[in-house]
């Protein structure tokens, strides 16, 4: 049956809406005369804003409300970072396609100075990534890393009250929001590889929902899909559940025949970063994940993050 009407689940941070947008307009511009529609939501993730994510319980916490929507038929997809969407889909529904990605990399935003290697002596940055805090500690063990949820404008607004000497974001969120003027730099990915997904949007629909699928199959990218499922393999086998000192960046090659995955696995404190990386074929993606997985784990990743599991942060 082909249908003519597409109701997107959406949060309702610009961020969010600028995403759902996004695939509005590719979901318009390839079918004309197709209807879409917005549902915006709030998940228990938008309200919960005064504790650190990592105690919280994760990235579930923003998707939980869309999926329930499209189980209810409420709503026919959802759009996600993929950066924050979870290795495990409920039953019934999966991840049916991935978009080109945008820039990748952590941007370094200050009003006051130009880059990591700028800030002063015991600066105060601000990140409630375990992530980005283990790869600035590592660089600089003299900053003092701060705590800093909410969305990208909360947080923004936060470093011009003078909280902060500087704050890490995504590039990625800051270019679609049209806020690139604010990124002193970017960070290079040798000092702050990305996190698995980071700057790729991702579209959850019904598995057996083929209409809607057919729908959604000309916004697929299948070398933006090839690098994502190496980075989401190698979190998945590090058990990368909740809010990890994990990172995972794959690229393809121009002639599009092979994956170069690199990966780590850190201390929170920057203390230990294991770093390591893999090749292989497209089509061995998965694979690829997994092997570089194991042996982070075999250089002691699974001891560093059981130590983060139980809660040893600092
Ligand atoms: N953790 C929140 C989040 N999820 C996705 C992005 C934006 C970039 C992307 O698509 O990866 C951000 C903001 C940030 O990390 O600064």
């Amino acid at each position: 049956m082909q249908k003519n009407l597409v109701r997107i689940a959406t949060r309702k941070s610009l961020l969010a809406l600028w995403q759902a947008e996004y695939v509005k307009a590719e979901l318009e511009k390839h079918h004309p005369g197709i209807q879409v529609e917005l549902l915006g939501m709030t998940t228990r993730g938008d309200k919960i804003l005064d504790t650190p994510l990592a105690k919280v319980g994760g990235k579930g916490l923003f998707v939980k409300e869309l999926e329930v929507a499209m189980l209810e038929d409420r709503a026919d997809i959802a759009v996600h970072s993929m950066k924050d969407v979870p290795m495990e889909f409920p039953d019934g529904l999966g991840l049916s396609v991935i978009c080109p990605r945008e820039k990748p990399t952590d941007a370094f935003v200050s009003n006051k100075f130009q880059s990591l290697s700028e800030l002063p002596q015991g600066a105060i940055v601000g990140t409630s990534s375990l992530r980005r805090q283990a790869l600035l500690r590592e660089q600089r063990p003299d900053l003092e890393i701060q705590d800093l949820r909410g969305n990208v404008q909360t947080r923004l607004g936060k470093l011009d009250d003078g909280q902060y000497d500087a704050i890490i974001l995504a590039t990625a969120g800051l270019i679609r929001l049209g806020l690139q003027d604010r990124i002193s730099s970017e960070l290079s990915d040798d000092i702050s590889l990305p996190a698995g997904g980071q700057g790729a949007v991702g579209i959850e629909c019904r598995t057996n929902d083929d209409a809607i699928k057919a729908l959604l199959a000309p916004l697929h990218h299948p070398q933006t899909a090839y690098c994502v499922l190496a980075e989401r393999a190698m979190n998945k086998r590090l058990e990368g559940g909740c809010q990890v000192p994990i990172a995972c960046y794959a690229t393809l090659n121009d002639a599009g025949n092979e994956i170069y995955l690199r990966g780590l696995v850190a201390r929170p404190d920057g203390t230990t970063v294991l770093r390591d990386e893999e090749r292989g074929a497209p089509e061995d993606a998965e694979q690829i994940g997994i092997r570089l997985a194991e042996r982070l784990l075999a250089a002691g990743a699974d001891e560093i993050l059981s130590e983060v599991y139980a809660g040893n942060n600092n």
